[in-house]
């Protein structure tokens, strides 16, 4: 279970990102978080992660409290939760298994992750590759792949991590509709079958329909919808992305 209770950003600027917001996400779920640009997905996403600093409330792990008690509880946290970019942060220069690696990292001392890791570390990172269906391609280098297969990558170097909670941050912004539904079908296939809790952002409501268990829908850093994608209805998704339009700013 991942919880927020009562957790507020307030950027330096003073641009107050998300208003105090509860929210209980339980193991195994696929959520999706929708929402126009700037509605605080981003901002939700980082609290989770704990690189953003609520300035009110608590984000609670696990059952094992504050994510913020201790920086020990935080880098736990951390390598407990994989994190998947729009633009999936590979280094381009290295094989695909040489990124997926970068999972396996935390897993040792800063001193031996300088060493080649053991061979387990490299059975595992092949076999989230083949799970993304990319064990052939494990030895080309990153930026010789097509967009949908580099974030496909990006999955497995997540998996790697085996990781309790997935936090993915638009993750088929950048890619055609027929790569990103593919990306999308990927995540949440392994996902199931690992009971990881998975947070996703988009912007496609089709693909949130598709694939959520549960949609969050936010608006100038509320939630103003939590259910079922059943329940969202289209005038629903209206009042989601007609909220920060200048249609409403103007009314
Ligand atoms: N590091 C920051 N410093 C100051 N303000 C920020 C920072 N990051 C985000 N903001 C502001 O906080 C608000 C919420 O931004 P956030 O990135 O969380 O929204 P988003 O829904 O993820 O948008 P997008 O879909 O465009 O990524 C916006 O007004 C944004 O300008």
């Amino acid at each position: 279970m991942l919880t927020l209770q009562d957790v507020a950003v307030t950027y330096a600027n003073g641009v107050a990102a998300l208003a105090p917001t509860s929210l209980s996400i339980p193991k195994g779920r696929f959520l999706v978080l929708l929402g126009p640009s700037g509605a605080g997905k981003s901002t939700l996403l980082r609290c989770m992660n704990g690189l953003v600093r609520p300035v009110q409330g608590e984000v609670i792990a696990g059952g094992r409290g504050s994510i913020f008690r201790s920086h020990k509880t935080l880098r736990e946290h951390r390598r407990r939760t994989g994190m998947i970019f729009q633009q999936h942060h590979l280094i381009g220069r290295l094989s695909a298994l040489q990124n997926v690696l970068m999972g396996r990292i935390a897993e040792h001392n800063a001193l031996r992750s300088m060493l080649p890791l053991p061979r387990t570390d490299r059975l595992i990172a092949l076999q989230a590759l083949e799970r993304v269906g990319l064990l052939d391609r494990a030895l080309h280098r990153a930026d010789q792949l097509s967009g949908g297969q580099q974030q496909r990558v990006g999955i497995a170097r997540a998996m790697a991590q085996r990781p309790e909670i997935i936090l993915a941050d638009e993750p088929v912004a950048s890619l055609d509709p027929v790569a990103g539904e593919r990306v999308l079908a990927d995540l949440h296939r392994i996902c199931r079958e690992d009971g990881i809790t998975a947070i996703v952002s988009l912007h496609q409501v089709d693909l949130a329909r598709r694939f959520a268990d549960r949609i969050i829908g936010l608006s100038s850093g509320r939630i103003i919808f939590d259910g079922s994608p059943a329940q969202l209805g289209a005038s629903m998704i209206d009042e989601i992305y007609v909220a920060a339009s200048p249609r409403r700013a103007a009314a």
